[in-house]
């Protein structure tokens, strides 16, 4: 990089708007969409699609519910010509739709892309030329008056062939390509050129298509120029105002957003910011970003991941896991905070009120998404995520102390590995932990119980340091019985069950927090059986074997030794 861009790079000039009204304005309603996924996508790809794929593409983008698709340059290429024909012969093209094809300015190729469409019910025919200095003066050598003399003429030949065809409805788009980077009042003269050569009028719209053909300034300065445009195009009620948007800036959705609040009508773009460069705006974000306002695309993309498998496969080029919406990742919390704010917003939530849950701008099963994904568990990771993933995925729900001490063993695990922990590993983790707990010399092992029927009174089996004991204790519930039974000076500070599960064969969850006195801290053990008292029980002895590995001097003494 050089010390001193400003030698190298000019700034945009502003647009002098001083009494703009864009900014005060709020999108109500979806553009017109067009698509240009078959052409301007389409001529961005390492490997163009052939027409198989093109089909594929063609039909998806039916699907989804777009009116009005650019299918290609069919005066460039046979594939394209080809493809265009296809779709017409075959009869593919649903009545409610419309196909763009588009040419180059040039006589030849305006006659075999009107002759491509023979026979479509309706079409349109998109031509265009760049109209910014350096195009003006490099490419095409030639002054406004020349290059508007030259626009008239070009419609004025789309107008003669396309007049002859009355059995096709046809519209003109016209395109100042470059138009971002034309002086206004050029840009002014050079649509007005398209739109007196196409005799606009009543029964006879236009659209004029603006392109941020290289995205070159802060999304304002383009909603400037389209306010401008929008003020000074006529005769405005059968001018269709569009833009096509791309991204070589990273600021194409928004440029697009408030372009639509300066008066653009109509957006082209395509799936997944797909097409040339950085790619053209990013029709799929555009259309959710609607749908998060509460106003409803006119797309349909409730079924976001096969739409994206399908782009992929048509296009050849892979998703980036955190694009907006699609992304692998774009509904995964791993940070802590996150996960607990979701967590309580899912916990908290209406299900017929308003979405209100944090960090979610949607909820993913409108889309097609699960939840499977939401929280995911690595170092920094907290509670909140490690909680809900245990909870989603074995229906484990834990006190909050409990859930303090478990994040922190968690937290070693993550450090450890430097990995994500999976919600089985989780598991394991847990199972490890509360469930087979295990300590040196100490390991108090659970065999059996027999409980009165008043629950009152218990005989139970363990070994303890491989002796076998029966033990039998009174208390006011199983589990007073069960401490009074093993001797030991424990205190139960906590007890809770539930069922993991529904149904008949359900497994209950036992926890209990047991502390030692004298010894400073608690520990918490779970056991989990389908026999409620089992589950008691084996929380009772996990807690135990917990405190001994924390020191505790437990001794369990035979009552009844068996053998
Ligand atoms: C921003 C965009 O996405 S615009 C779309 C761009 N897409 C494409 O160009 C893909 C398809 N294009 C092609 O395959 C080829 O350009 C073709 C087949 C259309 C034409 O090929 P060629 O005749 O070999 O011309 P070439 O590609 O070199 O184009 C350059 C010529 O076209 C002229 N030209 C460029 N754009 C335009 C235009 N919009 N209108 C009229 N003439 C134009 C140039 O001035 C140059 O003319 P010159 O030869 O007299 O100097
Ligand atoms: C042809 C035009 C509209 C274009 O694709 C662009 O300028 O980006
Ligand atoms: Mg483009």
């Amino acid at each position: 990089m050089i010390q001193e861009p400003s030698r190298k790079y000019r700034p945009i000039s502003p647009v002098r708007l001083e009494d703009r009204q864009w900014p005060s304005k709020v999108i109500s309603s979806p553009p017109t969409w067009l698509s240009t996924d078959l052409r301007d996508g389409n001529q961005a790809l390492f490997e163009p699609m052939n027409v198989e794929r093109k089909v594929r593409m063609f039909q998806e983008l039916v699907r989804i519910g777009f009116k009005e698709i650019e299918v290609g340059f069919p005066s460039a290429s046979q594939i394209d010509y080809d493809f265009v024909r296809r779709l017409i012969d075959e009869d593919l093209v649903p009545d409610d739709v419309t196909l763009m094809v588009i040419t180059q300015s040039r006589t030849d190729l305006i006659e075999k892309t009107v002759d491509a469409v023979k026979g479509a019910h309706s079409a349109i025919v998109h031509i265009y030329n760049a109209t910014a200095p350096v195009w003006r003066e490099v490419v095409f050598g030639m002054t406004v008056p020349e290059m508007v003399a030259f626009i008239d003429r070009h419609v004025r030949y789309v107008k003669e062939l396309t007049d002859a065809r009355p059995e096709t409805r046809w519209t003109l788009q016209y395109s100042p390509e470059c138009f971002s980077m034309t002086e206004l009042d050029v840009s002014l003269q050079a649509c007005q050129a398209a739109i007196e050569a196409w005799g606009t009028g009543p029964g006879r719209d236009i659209i004029i298509n603006l392109p941020t053909t290289v995205e070159n300034a802060t999304p304002n300065v383009f909603a400037d120029q389209i306010e401008w445009m929008h003020r000074h195009l006529t005769p405005r009620e059968h001018v269709i105002l569009c833009v096509h948007p791309h991204n070589d800036r990273g600021t194409g959705v928004a440029a697009a957003e408030l372009a639509m609040m300066a008066g653009a009508q109509r957006v082209e773009g395509c799936l997944f910011g797909n097409g040339e460069r950085s790619g053209n705006v990013d029709i799929v974000t555009l259309a959710l970003n609607l749908y998060t306002q509460g106003v409803h695309p006119k797309l349909d993309f409730s079924d976001i991941n096969g739409i994206a498998r399908i782009a992929e496969e048509c296009t050849g080029l892979p998703i980036h896991p955190r694009h907006p919406y699609v992304g692998d990742l774009v509904f995964t919390a791993f940070s802590g905070s996150h996960q607990d704010a979701i967590k309580k917003g899912f916990a908290a939530r209406d299900p017929n009120g308003v979405w209100e849950v944090p960090y979610l701008p949607i909820d993913p099963a409108d889309i097609g998404r699960t939840y499977d994904s939401l929280i995911r568990v690595n170092s920094q990771s907290g509670k909140g995520g490690i909680t809900y993933l245990l909870e989603r995925e074995r229906g484990i729900q834990m006190p909050r102390r409990m859930q303090v001490e478990f994040s922190s063993v968690v937290q070693q695990h993550a450090d450890a590995s430097e990995s994500e922990i999976s919600g089985q590993q989780l598991w394991t983790i847990f199972s490890d932990t509360y469930l087979q707990t295990q300590s040196e010399g100490a390991t108090l092992v659970y065999y059996g119980h027999r409980l009165d029927d008043d629950g009152q009174s218990i005989e139970l089996d363990v070994s303890f340091r491989g002796q076998h004991h029966r033990l039998s204790g009174n208390g006011n519930g199983p589990i007073a019985a069960v401490v009074d039974a093993l001797g030991l000076p424990i205190r139960i500070d906590h007890y809770e069950e539930r069922a993991t599960s529904a149904g008949a064969q359900a497994q209950a969850l036992a926890i209990v927090e047991a502390a030692w006195p004298g010894i400073a801290g608690s520990a918490f053990g779970a056991g989990i059986s389908t026999n409620i008292v089992t589950a008691s029980v084996l929380a009772v002895v996990n807690a135990i074997n917990r405190l001994a590995a924390r020191g505790c001097p437990v001794m369990v003494e035979a009552q009844d030794a068996t053998a």
